[in-house]
């Protein structure tokens, strides 16, 4: 057995509660997405974790989220790094439209391939595997090395952005993928073994 991995989606965003396709764009968090973020810090306190290292998007509703548990498990002097790779998926031109007036426009079953098919992209933006394929190798060069050393790790990143890191974690493939679904603010507990495959994986739920 090497270290552990938390990964953690950011809570509710001002876009998620009105329905908007949000990619790149920068929403904070609502109220119950700043509780959904101090409740998964409360959880993470309440099961003993105490990380080594954190890693964010450059977005502010994932930096908001990762802020909130490291207040509630005493660490917010923690060695924090924010890249881009760990962005939501960009949308391109759906971002800021409503999800259900793209529903009405294109249809429901071409809004959910381009919400949740791997290698399909909405018009102008990243479908799930361009979205990997920044994920990803990031993931191996950057955070995983500090799991295989035995540290533990805590991402706080987006749905798809996190969906891509699962997908390969979890070994699923492309069918596989369309169904999986991320909570706001519910954290998922890697263990990895030594050879970085996984040994289990919890879902905290509340
Ligand atoms: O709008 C977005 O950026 C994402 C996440 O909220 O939406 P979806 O559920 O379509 O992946």
């Amino acid at each position: 057995m090497s270290g552990t991995l938390v990964l953690v989606r950011h809570g509710q965003s001002e876009w998620n509660l009105k329905n908007l396709f949000t990619g790149w764009r920068d929403p904070g968090l609502t109220e119950l997405g700043h509780e959904e973020a101090i409740d998964a810090g409360k959880r993470l306190k309440a099961k003993g974790l105490k990380f080594d290292i954190a890693y964010t998007s450059v977005l502010s509703r994932a930096q908001a989220t990762l802020q909130h548990i490291l207040e509630e498990v005493d660490q917010t002097g923690l060695e924090t790094i924010r890249d881009q790779a760990l962005n939501e998926r960009d949308y391109g031109d759906l971002a800021g439209l409503n999800k259900d007036d793209a529903r009405a426009k294109w249809g429901e079953e071409q809004v959910h391939i381009w919400r949740r098919s791997y290698d399909i992209s909405p018009p102008g933006g990243e479908s799930l595997r361009d979205t990997g394929a920044r994920v990803w190798p990031y993931y191996l060069h950057e955070v995983q090395p500090h799991v295989l050393r035995g540290e533990t790790v805590l991402v706080a990143a987006h749905g798809n952005s996190l969906r891509a890191l699962i997908m390969a974690l979890d070994g699923l493939t492309g069918e596989e993928i369309v169904a999986q679904e991320l909570a706001t603010g519910v954290p998922i507990i890697y263990k990895l073994n030594a050879d970085s495959t996984v040994a289990s994986k919890e879902v905290l739920e509340g």
